[in-house]
């Protein structure tokens, strides 16, 4: 599933452009690309708003409630998750703020092509939907916050499904720390970060002084300054500083894209119009040597020595072609725990997430393979869950209480080095050894006796980290729509939680799988 931000109309010129100059980031052809054509004809249309327009911006206004994200506010986790699943309100949006208000034409309209107003939307936003406050030089880059969010997203869901606790959803107790490289002048993801987790603290770092002073500046006035350590930085220092202060959660990078200026020029020249007003990242924002790819080739090399010193390493892309590139190389150095992702904006704009990790922890397929079929299935990480089990016709919710006990039954029979049933969740978690499913594991354990095996599991401290696998299983309750109303049935979920051996999750989910449907069948 991708992180989609379906935004349509009047926003999402801004949304994607704004970053960068808008200089064909997408899948591959760093060229002038479907936006550029888009935004061309695009800004045509607005250049000749007739009165006609101008009506239908009035109607929109009108008709738009200001119900979709209505007042009080609860900033809970699905706020966040849901946030620009519609498009912003800009007529509500400039009631309440006249300073955005003023820059509207119509009461609708935004002019892209004026910096000034692409960034009162970014300021505007950032307050409304997570009460952050921020300066920005008028000469760095103004980040769209809909595409940042969306990489927050993100790294909250691969956190939270890879936590040392293997509970597979936010755990509000859990201290978090995050290293931004790049962090930028708006000091973006920092913010967005501590606004909606608030045990999430972050180390940001950049090599620009312009862009570092502006950057402690929007620390202080949003009173963040005890949760973000900013570092000063020199080009020719490691990406990730020195980590004697403690051990780092994630890594994360929006990283210069163009591998050098005249790239940066020739692109801009290569555009159906002259550069895009509203672009106001400099040079050092834009520019590094061999261009988006070199930079996280840097970062994976520095994870070859650092390995999990840091659970996971991430960064944003903005090429197809980077993210095959650099999976490549994750292949070739043995790196199979990874995650890939696209980050998509209205029609057009894609942006690609990647993340690895040298610990054994695998993340939920959403997470690891969000990118669905934009990416050949032989790039793709491994797959990380599968439903073993649905009955063979619709509303059998009463098959619950067999499946629980089913399972485990099952479970407490086989040698694991621990399993623990959550009723609430109906959810189980399991860490073994090794394949202790098997017929020859069973026979050898029948054969030495049941106390040996017990004593070799109790022998040693339960240290669940270092088993070779670990999964959970879940039943679940799903809402039969084409069956009368009401009706449900439930479906059996495994979980590769941990572990390097994709066999062993394929072997053990078979297993299960066979086991559930020969008991069930007796039941129904
Ligand atoms: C594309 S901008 C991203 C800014 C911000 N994170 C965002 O997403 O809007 C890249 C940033 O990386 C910084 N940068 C470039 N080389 C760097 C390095 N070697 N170490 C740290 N930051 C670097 C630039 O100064 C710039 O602020």
């Amino acid at each position: 599933m991708s992180t989609m931000l379906p935004m349509q109309g009047i926003e999402p010129r801004c949304l994607r452009e704004q970053d960068g100059c808008d200089l064909s980031r997408d899948d591959g052809n760093v060229a002038v690309d479907d936006r550029s054509i888009q935004r061309g004809s695009r800004s045509t249309r607005r250049a000749r708003s007739t009165s006609h327009e101008d009506a239908v911006s009035q109607k929109q206004c009108k008709r738009r409630r200001p119900g979709q994200r209505d007042e009080p506010r609860v900033r809970s986790e699905n706020y966040f998750r849901n946030l620009y699943s519609t498009e912003p309100d800009f007529c509500r949006l400039g009631s309440k703020y006249p300073e955005f208000g003023n820059l509207l034409r119509n009461g609708a309209h935004l002019d892209f092509t004026d910096p000034a107003a692409v960034v009162q939307l970014t300021k505007t936003l950032l307050k409304e939907d997570f009460g952050l406050e921020i300066n920005l030089p008028a000469n760095r880059l103004c980040p769209p916050v809909p595409n940042r969010h969306s990489y927050i997203l993100w790294l909250k869901d691969l956190l939270d499904s890879t936590s040392s606790a293997y509970s597979q959803q936010y755990e509000p107790e859990r201290q978090v720390t995050g290293l931004d490289i790049g962090t930028g002048a708006s000091l973006i993801y920092p913010l967005l970060g501590c606004a909606q987790r608030p045990t999430w603290n972050f180390i940001a770092t950049d090599i620009d002084a312009e862009s570092l002073r502006s950057a402690r500046e929007n620390a202080r006035i949003n009173n963040l300054e005890a949760r973000i350590r900013i570092i000063d930085r020199v080009t020719s220092d490691t990406l990730i500083p020195d980590l004697s202060t403690g051990p780092i959660d994630f890594v994360m990078v929006n990283p210069p894209f163009y591998a050098s200026d005249t790239e940066l020029r020739e692109l801009a020249a290569k555009k159906s119009r002259p550069p895009h007003s509203a672009c106001t990242g400099a040079p050092v924002e834009m520019v590094c040597d061999g261009g988006e790819v070199r930079f996280v080739e840097r970062l994976l090399n520095e994870s070859l020595t650092l390995r999990d010193r840091v659970q996971w390493y991430t960064a944003m892309l903005g090429k197809r072609s980077s993210i095959e590139v650099l999976i490549d190389v994750l292949k070739k150095n043995g790196i199979n725990n990874f995650a890939v992702t696209t980050f998509i904006q209205g029609s057009k704009t894609r942006r690609w997430g990647l993340a690895w990790s040298f610990l054994t922890r695998r993340p939920s397929p959403v997470v690891a393979r969000g990118c669905g079929s934009f990416l050949a299935k032989d790039m793709l990480p491994p797959v990380t869950a599968t439903t073993i089990y649905k009955p063979p016709s619709p509303d059998h919710a009463d098959l619950v209480p067999s499946l629980e006990r089913i399972l485990c039954d099952t479970m407490t029979s086989l040698n694991f080095r621990s399993w623990t049933w959550n009723e609430q969740r109906l959810r189980g978690v399991g860490f073994a050894d090794g394949n202790v499913w098997s017929r020859a594991h069973r026979r050898r354990r029948t054969r030495e006796g049941t106390d040996a095996a017990q004593q070799e599991s109790a022998g040693s401290p339960l240290d669940v980290a270092n088993c070779a696998f670990g999964f959970s299983i879940s039943i679940s309750t799903q809402i039969n729509n084409t069956a009368e109303s009401g009706s449900s049935s439930p479906a059996v979920t495994v979980c590769w939680l941990q572990g390097d051996d994709e066999s062993l999750f394929e072997s053990f989910s078979g297993v299960i799988r066979r086991r559930l449907r020969e008991d069930t069948t007796r039941s129904i």
